[in-house]
C-alpha cells in the first residue's frame, strides 16, 4: 500500500479557493476554533492598535478576527494560494499578507507587539528557528500566543485515527504525529529563545454549534491540544 505523505502542506493551497466558503468541514473547524482561542487570548492582551503578526495565517481566519478587534495585522504563510485567498477576502480591510516561513521572517527586529501562531508549530520544519524568529520580531514586552498538539498516544489517536481515519474530519496526511510537541519541549524552546512562558491551558471541543459543527474552548486537560503565551522581557 502506498505510504501517505504526512504533514502534507499542499493541502492548504489545494483548498484555498474554498477557504471562506464553509463547504469543507475541516476548514470550517479551523474557523470555529478561532473564538475558542480568542476566549483565552483576549484575557491576555488588549489588541486595539497593536501590531500583530499572524504566523501561519493560511486564508486569514485569525487575521480577520484580530483586525475586527482593532489590531494592525500582518499575516504570513508559505501557502501562496492560501495567501492569495486571504488577500481577496480581506479587501477593504487593512491587513498585510506575505508569503514566507516562520524560520526566516521578512521583518525587522522588534516589529510586533504580539505574534499569534495557532495550529502551526506542529507543522514547521525547524521549531527552534521559528521560536528564535518569533523572539526576534517581538518588541520587548511583546507577547507570543500559540496553540499546538501534544505528542502522546491519546493525541495521536484523536487527531490521526479518529479525525483522519474514522470520522474523516481531517484530510489524510494533515499531521505527522512525530512532529507533535510535548509541553515541556515547547517550554524549553521558548526559554532558549529568550521568552518567558506563562501558564499553559487545554483547548478542545465544547459541544456543537447550530450547524452541528464542533465548538471549541478552554479545557483543563492539555492531553491533546494546548494553548499558551510567552513574554519577551523588557530590555
Ligand atoms: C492547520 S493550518 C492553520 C492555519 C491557521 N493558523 C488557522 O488556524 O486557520 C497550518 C498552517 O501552517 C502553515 N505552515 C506550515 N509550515 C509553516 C512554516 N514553516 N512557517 C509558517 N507557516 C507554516 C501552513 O501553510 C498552514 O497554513
Amino acid at each position: 500500500m502506498a505510504q501517505i505523505k504526512r504533514n502534507n502542506l499542499k493541502i492548504y493551497d489545494d483548498v484555498a479557493d474554498q477557504w471562506w466558503s464553509d463547504d469543507i468541514r475541516w476548514v470550517r473547524t479551523l474557523k470555529n476554533m478561532v473564538p475558542g482561542r480568542l476566549g483565552y487570548f483576549d484575557t491576555l492582551i488588549d489588541w486595539h492598535g497593536k501590531a500583530v503578526l499572524d504566523l501561519g495565517c493560511a486564508g486569514g481566519f485569525m487575521a480577520e478576527a484580530l483586525d475586527d478587534r482593532g489590531a494592525q495585522v500582518t499575516g504570513i504563510d508559505p501557502a501562496s494560494d492560501a495567501i492569495a485567498a486571504a488577500k481577496t477576502h480581506a479587501q477593504g480591510r487593512n491587513i498585510t499578507y506575505d508569503v514566507g516561513v516562520g524560520e526566516a521572517l521578512p521583518y525587522i527586529d522588534a516589529n510586533f507587539d504580539a505574534v499569534v501562531c495557532v495550529d502551526v508549530l506542529e507543522h514547521v520544519q525547524d521549531l527552534e528557528k521559528v521560536l528564535f524568529e518569533v523572539a526576534r520580531v517581538l518588541k520587548p514586552g511583546g507577547v507570543f500566543l500559540f496553540d499546538t498538539i501534544n505528542r502522546n498516544l491519546i493525541a495521536q489517536l484523536a487527531t490521526i485515527t479518529v479525525a483522519e481515519d474514522i470520522l474523516r474530519i481531517l484530510p489524510k496526511g494533515t499531521h505527522d504525529p512525530a512532529m507533535f510537541i510535548k509541553p515541556h519541549e515547547l517550554l524549553t524552546g521558548l526559554r532558549r529563545a529568550g521568552l518567558q512562558a506563562g501558564a499553559l491551558t487545554g483547548l478542545g471541543p465544547r459541544g456543537l454549534n447550530r450547524n452541528g459543527d464542533l465548538k471549541f474552548g478552554r479545557l483543563p486537560l492539555k492531553t491533546v491540544l494546548y494553548m499558551g503565551s510567552a513574554l519577551k522581557p523588557e530590555a
